[in-house]
């Protein structure tokens, strides 16, 4: 085997499957705009995301700013080293983290320590299999944290919100796969997608629920009572209303792919794993000896080009909604902030400041390193390169899942005067009070559109607490014309809870047995 050979062509896997979304999932994108009415939010997220899908091709850079945890599925025929084949893709790894195509994305689990390069204890996820072909198959997925935090497993026979007994059968299934859409909300960017494992057990099942996800999204399941299970599921989840990023509308779910396997009497799992419209999955087949590339995979069917129809469209959109957005120069006075409502379209000028989780647990206790009054904090982790002079680029910044911050949000805000905070997936009842008695508000951004929101950032003016590792760290950033919807007002209302309100009624309208 040419080892340096199969490791570039792991780098070109790498860089591939991050920057470039496969043509499967731009159809069903595709699709998805389609479905939503012109003028919505939900549309206008939509063309957020295409056009981003669009800049990430033309760019060669991250899709979205979170590159995942990488997992390699690889088959390999007898007698192949599997152990040179792991160090090759760890040199990969390394080296698309320097080129700025993966985020320093591996932390310590119990020290909080970013390794920097994106090795650590376990990862990447390598799972090897032998197999009788000629060839090396690598299937690789950037699977992100947001949506895998929305992954669920169901324990039959259990109870549900809105839908009540799921017992052990095919009815059952059903209730939780409508059930894990509605839980997921829009906090993993939905529009998604979820492969499910039936039966196995608690870790086999997530890994065959994963395993689904390498499924073509439009391949047809051999199983009869699993094709009806996935249509019945792909027809019903879209009428939960959720629709893209949870702001309302008629798409919510890209994709259904389930699979099963035998189980122990006593155990009875369902598990979903969730995926992110920002679906990141690639594979190649190699040759054993030489080690390149021998065909991509998910290469059947039309390639869209969104490029193309971005432009075609710019023109109508631009004059349907530039008359609506608000412009806001930070810092923010709190008349400002208190004249927004839910549903308006900001567009934001000037400073901002990007905070995560270890900032908000850090200024719970400690002092701002810069006056945050008047402010924007901005829920992101983004991709850094630093030139040879030094000077710090953004590669991908999109939001960050705003509801870990629920239980420092408010306090923080109030104590440094902070006027905007921008995320994704909303927030809770803490922050909406904090919002109404400070004078605050909640901003959605187009979670995954990491390369629209990197072109909005015209400069970094500087970093903070940078002991927390890239990601983590206190950005300043100067933008322009960032753009982001308010979904959580100054005067009690919230887009979220009105979302997750009306998709419960909803759901509870499938709660009468379907599958006998
Ligand atoms: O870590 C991130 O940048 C985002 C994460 O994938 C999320 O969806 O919250
Ligand atoms: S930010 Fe959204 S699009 Fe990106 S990985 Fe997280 S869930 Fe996926």
């Amino acid at each position: 085997m040419n080892i340096a050979k199969f490791e570039e062509s792991m780098y070109k896997l790498v860089v591939e499957t991050s920057t470039k979304l496969p043509k499967d999932v731009r159809r069903a994108v595709k699709a998805a705009k389609e479905q939503e009415n012109a003028g919505t939010r939900a549309a206008m997220s939509l063309a957020t995301i295409t056009n981003n899908i669009a800049m990430a091709d033309e760019q060669v850079s991250p899709i979205c700013q979170d590159t995942g945890l990488p997992t390699f599925k690889i088959k390999t025929p007898v007698g192949v080293n599997q152990i040179e084949l792991k160090a090759a893709i760890k040199n990969a790894i390394v080296q698309a983290t320097k080129d700025g195509k993966l985020r320093p994305n591996a932390v310590d689990s119990l020290t909080g320590k970013n390794s920097g390069d994106n090795l650590g204890d376990g990862l990447p996820v390598v799972k090897f299999e032998q197999w009788e072909k000629d060839y090396i198959d690598v299937k690789l997925i950037l699977k992100g944290g947001g949506c895998e935090n929305k992954n669920i497993q169901y324990s039959l026979p259990c109870e549900l919100e809105g839908l009540g007994r799921a017992g052990r059968d095919l009815d059952g299934i059903r209730k939780c796969l409508m059930h894990s859409v509605y839980q997921a909300q829009g906090q993993g960017c939905s529009a998604g997608f979820i492969g499910v494992g039936i039966g196995g057990d608690r870790s086999s099942g997530y890994d065959l629920a994963k395993e689904q996800l390498f499924r073509p999204v439009e391949d047809v399941n051999p199983n009869e009572d699993l094709r009806k299970l996935e249509e019945y599921v792909m027809e019903n989840a879209n009428k939960l209303g959720i629709g893209t990023m949870g702001f309302g509308g008629e798409a919510t779910l890209l994709g259904c792919k389930i699979g099963v396997m035998h189980r122990i009497p006593a155990s009875f799992y369902v598990s979903v794993a969730y995926n992110c419209w920002a679906f990141r999955r690639m594979g190649v087949s190699v040759h054993p000896e030489t080690g390149d590339i021998i065909e991509w995979a998910y290469q059947d069917g039309e390639f869209i080009d969104f490029a193309a129809a971005n432009e075609a469209e710019k023109e109508t959109a631009a004059a349907r909604t530039e008359d609506d957005v608000i412009s806001l120069q930070s810092p923010i006075t709190e008349e400002q902030i208190r004249s927004l409502k839910v549903g308006d379209v900001v567009e934001i000028n000037g400073l901002m400041y990007t905070g995560r989780d270890a900032i908000h647990k850090y200024l719970m206790d400690n002092d701002t390193p810069v006056d945050l009054n008047g402010q924007v904090i901005y829920h992101c982790g983004p991709v850094m390169l630093k030139d040879e002079d030094g000077k710090w680029h953004v590669k991908a910044a999109g939001p960050t899942t705003s509801i870990r911050e629920e239980p420092y949000q408010g306090d923080i805000m109030k104590k440094f005067g902070i006027r905007a905070v921008i995320g994704k997936g909303g927030m809770g009842p803490k922050t909406l009070a904090a919002l109404e008695e400070h004078g605050g508000v909640y901003l959605n951004a187009i979670g995954g559109a990491a390369q629209y929101y990197a072109d909005c950032i015209k400069s970094v003016e500087g970093v903070d607490l940078t002991q927390f590792g890239i990601p983590e760290a206190m950005w300043h950033l100067r933008v322009e014309g960032f753009r982001a919807v308010v979904t959580m007002d100054s005067h009690g209302n919230s887009l979220h809870a009105d979302v997750d309100k009306s998709s419960l009624e909803k759901l509870a309208q499938f709660k009468e047995p379907v599958f006998k």
